[in-house]
This record gives structure tokens, C-alpha cells and sequence, in this order.
């Protein structure tokens, strides 16, 4: 259960996210979208623990999350936009790092990145370096690497952004499927149709949510 109380997140004297409050239960997905600079990274960075709050705070289960390792090793798993793959990796090694620093045991490593790159159409492409695939090919490997890591909460930053109409339904499913295990999921999407496949759909604007579909 993510339970997000009372949030602002400030950049100095900009407030990103404005005093909001929503909780998303395991098995829902929750879309998130409005118009850039909305404040929808920064609301997921704070339940990640990437970003400080200001005021207020983020709970996952009996967790409050206070910084980023704390939150990792709890389950808190983030896709960010633009993908934060290592690109003189491959995409093998960029799913293997995250649980090799969670101590996963090495059979299960195996296990889960070829799960994750299968489940994504990757199979084939887990030798290529970053740097050699397409834009969107990038972006399926980051979302594997979420997948991967099987949090319990799931924190999508526009991950479907670069993907054609078949591998964004495909991505959709697999955040789906993730709920369908338990995960609590938060997608910060520009995609009407994304948000039209969630459980729940929220619009920020200037930092402020409204809901536009309760979960
Ligand atoms: N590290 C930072 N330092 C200062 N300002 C920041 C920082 N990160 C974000 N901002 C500002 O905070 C506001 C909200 O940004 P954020 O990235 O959260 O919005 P967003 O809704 O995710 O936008 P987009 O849809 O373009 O990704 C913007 O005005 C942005 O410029």
C-alpha cells in the first residue's frame, strides 16, 4: 500500500507537488497525468525516496520512506523517464546490477532477467550494449529491469513515451500483471490511452492532483 500524506515537494522556492494526498492498495494501478513541468516526476521520486518531501509524507506499508536505499530494499522499484540505463552495458548487465545489489542469489538473478526480457520481446538482445538499440527498445529494456526487481511497488515515469501502439499495450499488460501479483503501481503518463487502462486516474496540474476516476 503506497499512502501518500500531505506531500509538497520544493525546489527551492518552486513548489513541484502541492500538498497532496492519495493512497494506492496492492493490486491497483493508479495513472498519473497532466501537462509538463506538472509535478508528476517529483510526486513519484518522493514515494521513491529520490526526492526529499518538504512537508508531509510517503508510507509504503509500514514503511516511511526516507531516502532511496531504504526505499529499494523495501520493494520500491522506479522506472525513470528517459530510462537510466547504463548504456555501455548490456541490456543483460543493466537487469543484473539492481539484484546483484540486492544480494539476490545468482540462480534467481538468471531466472528473473531472462523472465523480464522475454516478457518485454527482448530475448534475443540481451548482449547488445544500450547504446546499440533503438529508443524504444531502451525504454522495454528499463521497464524489464523493473520488472526484474518484482517491488512491491511500481513506479512507471512515462515508460511508454517511445513505444509503438503493440509494445505499449504490451508494457500496459505487464504493469497489469504486476498488480495482478500484488505490486501497487503509479504510472506518470502523457497517453490517454494508458490512463484509460488503469484503476485509477488522477491529472496534476501545478502541483495539484485531482482525481479524474477514483481507484
Ligand atoms: N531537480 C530539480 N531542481 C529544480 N527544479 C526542478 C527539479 N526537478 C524538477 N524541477 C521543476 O519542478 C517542476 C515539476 O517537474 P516534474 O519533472 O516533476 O514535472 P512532470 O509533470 O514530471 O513533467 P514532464 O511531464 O515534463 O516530465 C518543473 O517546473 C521542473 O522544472
Amino acid at each position: 500500500m503506497i499512502t501518500v500524506t500531505n506531500l509538497t515537494v520544493a525546489y527551492d522556492d518552486l513548489i513541484a507537488v502541492a500538498d497532496v494526498s492519495l493512497r494506492v492498495p496492492p493490486g491497483f494501478v493508479l495513472a498519473v497525468s497532466g501537462p509538463s513541468g506538472a509535478g508528476k516526476s517529483s510526486l513519484l521520486w518522493a514515494v521513491a525516496g529520490a526526492v526529499r518531501p518538504s512537508s508531509g509524507q510517503v508510507e509504503v506499508d509500514d514503511l516511511t520512506i526516507s531516502d532511496r536505499p531504504a526505499a529499494a530494499a523495501h520493494g520500491v522499484v522506479l522506472i525513470p523517464q528517459g530510462n537510466g540505463l547504463a548504456r555501455v552495458l548490456t541490456a543483460r548487465e543493466n537487469l543484473c546490477l539492481p539484484l546483484l545489489a540486492q544480494r539476490t542469489d545468482p540462480e534467481a538473478v538468471d531466472r528473473q532477467v531472462e523472465q523480464a526480457l522475454a516478457d518485454v520481446g527482448l530475448q534475443d538482445s540481451g548482449d547488445h550494449l544500450v547504446e546499440e538499440l533503438s529508443g524504444g527498445e531502451q525504454q522495454r529494456v528499463a521497464v524489464a529491469r523493473g520488472l526484474a526487481q518484482q517491488g512491491r511497488v511500481i513506479l512507471a515515469d512515462e515508460s511508454t513515451s517511445e513505444l509503438d501502439g503493440t509494445n505499449r499495450e504490451r508494457v500496459l499488460d505487464l504493469l497489469r500483471r504486476e498488480a495482478g501479483r500484488g505490486a501497487a503501481v503509479i504510472v506518470a503518463t502523457h497517453d490517454l490511452n494508458v490512463a484509460a487502462g488503469a484503476d485509477g486516474h488522477a491529472i496534476m496540474d501545478e502541483g495539484h492532483l485531482t482525481w479524474q476516476r477514483k481507484l
